[in-house]
Order: C-alpha cells, then structure tokens, then sequence
C-alpha cells in the first residue's frame, strides 16, 4: 500500500502560472478575479453560529456529537494547548512565507510530491488562481527547512514537532469524543490503542497564508472544498475569512476566537460514520488590510488502515453507503476527482444521493 507521501505519484499537478509574490501587487491581476455568484452570508454571533464546545464540560461529548451531526464543524476551548505555543506556530509561519519567493521556491513542493511550498492542490481544477500560498509538512520539516534557513532550521523545527505533538494528542482525544458520540469505543476500533492514544494514525500540518488583497470582493483565498481525512484541526490567527456552507442558510463565517481551535470532519470521517457526520464545505475569503495565517492539522488513520462504515453504523435499515479506502488511495481520487471523489466510492447510489454532501453543492460556485 503506497504511503501518503506516494499517495500522488500517479496523479502529478503541474500547476503552469509562475508563483506569485503577492506583496508586489497593486491591483488584482485578472488571473486572480474570480466571478462571485452567490452573496456572503456572514453570521457574526458566534454562540449563534459554529457550535463552541467547552471541553471540560461534563457534556463536552454529546454537544460535539450534535455539532457533528447539525454542522460537520465546531469550535473548542479548554483544549489544553498552550497559547505560547499558537504564537510560537505564527511565527514560523509568518517568517516562512515572508521570505523572498526565489528562497520559498527552493523549498517547492514537486508535481507529485505532498509536502513543500507551493499553491493549493485543488487549484488545478479551477481556471482562476487563489489568493493563497501554502506549505505542508509530512512528518519531519527538516528536509525543506534546511533549504529555507540554512542557519536557524532548528528552532523553526522544534516548534513544528512540538506542534504535531500536542495536536497528536488533542486529536487522539477529540477521536475518542466523536466516535463516542456515535457510540463507538475505543475497544472498536483496532487502531485505536488500548487507552485511545491512536498511534499509528498520521497527519499532515499544512500552513496556509492569505496576504491582504488589492480588490477582495473578486479574489478568493481556498475554494470550496471539503477535506480528505478523518478530523481536521485548525488554528487560524485573529483575521476571520473561514467560511463553512449550512444548508439552508448559505455560507457562515467562522469568527476565530482567541482560545479556540476549529474542528471539522472530513470525507474519511463521513465514511467511516456512514455518512452520519457529513463532511462539511469550506472556503476562505481574503481581506484589503490584513494577512490571515492558518495552521491546519489533517489527521487520518494508519497507512496501511482502510477506512469504512463502522459495523455498528451499518443494518438492515442502512446499508454500508461506502466501499472500504485508504488514505492515501482517497487522496489520488481526490487529485482525480476532488469534490466528486466521495461520489465516485459510494456503493448505493440512490441513498447515496441523499448524503453526499459533496455532490449536492459541487455546483454552488461558479467556477470561472
Ligand atoms: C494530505 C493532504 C490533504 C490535502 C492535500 C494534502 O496532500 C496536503 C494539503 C491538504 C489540503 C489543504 C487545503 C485544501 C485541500 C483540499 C488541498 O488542496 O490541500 C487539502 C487536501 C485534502 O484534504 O484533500
Ligand atoms: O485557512 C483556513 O481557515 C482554512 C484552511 C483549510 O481549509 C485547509 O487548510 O484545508
Ligand atoms: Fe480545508
């Protein structure tokens, strides 16, 4: 089974505009100006909004059950991260992407590669740039670190392993309270460890940076999307530009709170929920003053683990919706596919059609 750095080797992005240094533009090139067809629908009060989930509350569980359930996405606090260390991510990520391009390039992610500098994967499927750069970091940055700061890659390296450690942990945790939401134990789950610690699960820390924008209104940060693992965990610095698609009511903004990381589930949780935890549509807008930095931890089950509906999700009455995957076999169907990939490994497609969340809003924005 190929592991997840091998996960596009057969599906290899040539993204063909030259890289952008953003800071050197005045106006919005047209490369960059997206047509927006559907209006901004913000909700500003967030206790109204993305469920905030305290996590000692006695109830932490089933308020993030119903979050699930009702959003795909929620808030927590009391986590147990030190906010020294959201600082300590910023930094890295403010000082990366502040380097000049030709010093970011040498750290280029390749054609069919997963980690390094570049724009994001899904940019190949639509005809205009995002207003974005990103990098990811499979494991060990040390490799591409070296390249960016010869000199000083170890600090910048302690941070992102200290980093991937408190979220390893935070994730085992927030897996535990999902799955036990639905009923599902630790004892079910064979990779789970006896005490919930999820140790051969694997992850992907990907930073992303939305430089403020000349002409906001037409640009567009990330693209709808949906994510491809089991849980994603998100920091994002004090700019909002989050926004998650609720049925019925449009694109909501997710404010970002201080003390708060965003969880959403992604398309291997919706299978391995049977479709019961959708995975939620998001997308980022920019801004004319400010540079919004994210941090997005994106967590999935082990190489060589496939992911399917629980046994305990699946009956007479629901039959299992989806064929078993990998991650890494989900991920070059995503490079294939991307918001129909969820589509393409359904079993049942005519009660399929009533989950798939993908497919129902895949047309909701206009692609240029
Ligand atoms: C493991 C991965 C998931 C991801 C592609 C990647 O190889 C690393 C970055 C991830 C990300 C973040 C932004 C949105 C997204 C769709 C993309 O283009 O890159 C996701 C990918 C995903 O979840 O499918
Ligand atoms: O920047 C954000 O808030 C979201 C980033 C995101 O969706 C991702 O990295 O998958
Ligand atoms: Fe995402």
């Amino acid at each position: 089974m190929p592991s997840l750095s091998e996960a596009y080797l057969s599906h290899p992005v040539h993204l063909h505009h030259k890289h952008q240094d953003f800071n050197s533009l005045q106006e919005l090139p047209d490369s960059y100006a997206w047509t927006q067809v559907d209006e901004h629908h913000s909700c500003n009060n967030y206790r109204q909004g993305v469920p905030v989930v305290d996590l000692n509350d006695p109830n932490a569980q089933k308020l993030i059950g119903h979050a699930c359930q009702t959003w795909g996405v929620f808030q927590v606090v009391n986590h147990g991260i030190p906010m020294s260390l959201f600082s300590d991510i910023q930094r890295v990520g403010f000082d990366l992407f502040s380097l000049p391009l030709h010093q970011k390039l040498k750290a280029a992610r390749s054609p069919n590669g997963v980690s390094g500098y570049g724009r994001a994967r899904i940019s190949c499927f639509f005809s205009k740039l995002m207003w974005s750069e990103c990098f990811t970091i499979l494991e060990s940055p040390l490799h591409h670190f070296l390249q960016l700061w010869p000199h000083h890659y170890s600090k910048y390296c302690d941070v992102i392993v200290e980093y991937e450690k408190a979220m390893k942990k935070l994730a085992g945790k927030l897996m535990c309270l999902v799955l036990g939401s639905l009923g599902i134990l630790k004892e079910d789950l064979q990779w789970a460890g006896p005490r919930g610690e999820f140790n051969g699960s694997r992850a992907a820390l990907h930073l992303n940076s939305y430089p403020s924008c000349p002409d906001p209104d037409r640009a567009m940060g990330l693209a709808p999307h949906t994510d491809s693992t089991l849980i994603t965990i998100l920091y994002q610095n004090n700019v909002s530009g989050l926004q998650v698609l609720r049925e019925g009511e449009g694109w909501v903004t997710v404010p970002p709170l201080s003390d708060g990381l965003l969880v959403n589930v992604g398309d291997l949780f919706h299978i391995l929920s049977n479709g019961l935890y959708r995975s939620v549509l998001h997308r980022v807008l920019v801004n004319r003053n400010r540079q919004r930095l994210s941090v997005a931890y994106l967590y999935g089950p082990p190489q060589n683990d496939k992911i399917s509906p629980h046994v305990k999700l699946v009956g007479p009455t629901r039959p299992a919706l989806y064929r078993p995957v990998s991650w890494s076999e989900y991920l070059g169907t995503k490079a294939k596919h991307f918001n129909k990939a969820l589509s393409t490994i359904q079993l049942h497609t005519s009660i399929n059609s009533l989950f798939d969340v993908n497919e129902s809003h895949n047309n909701s924005f206009r692609v240029n």
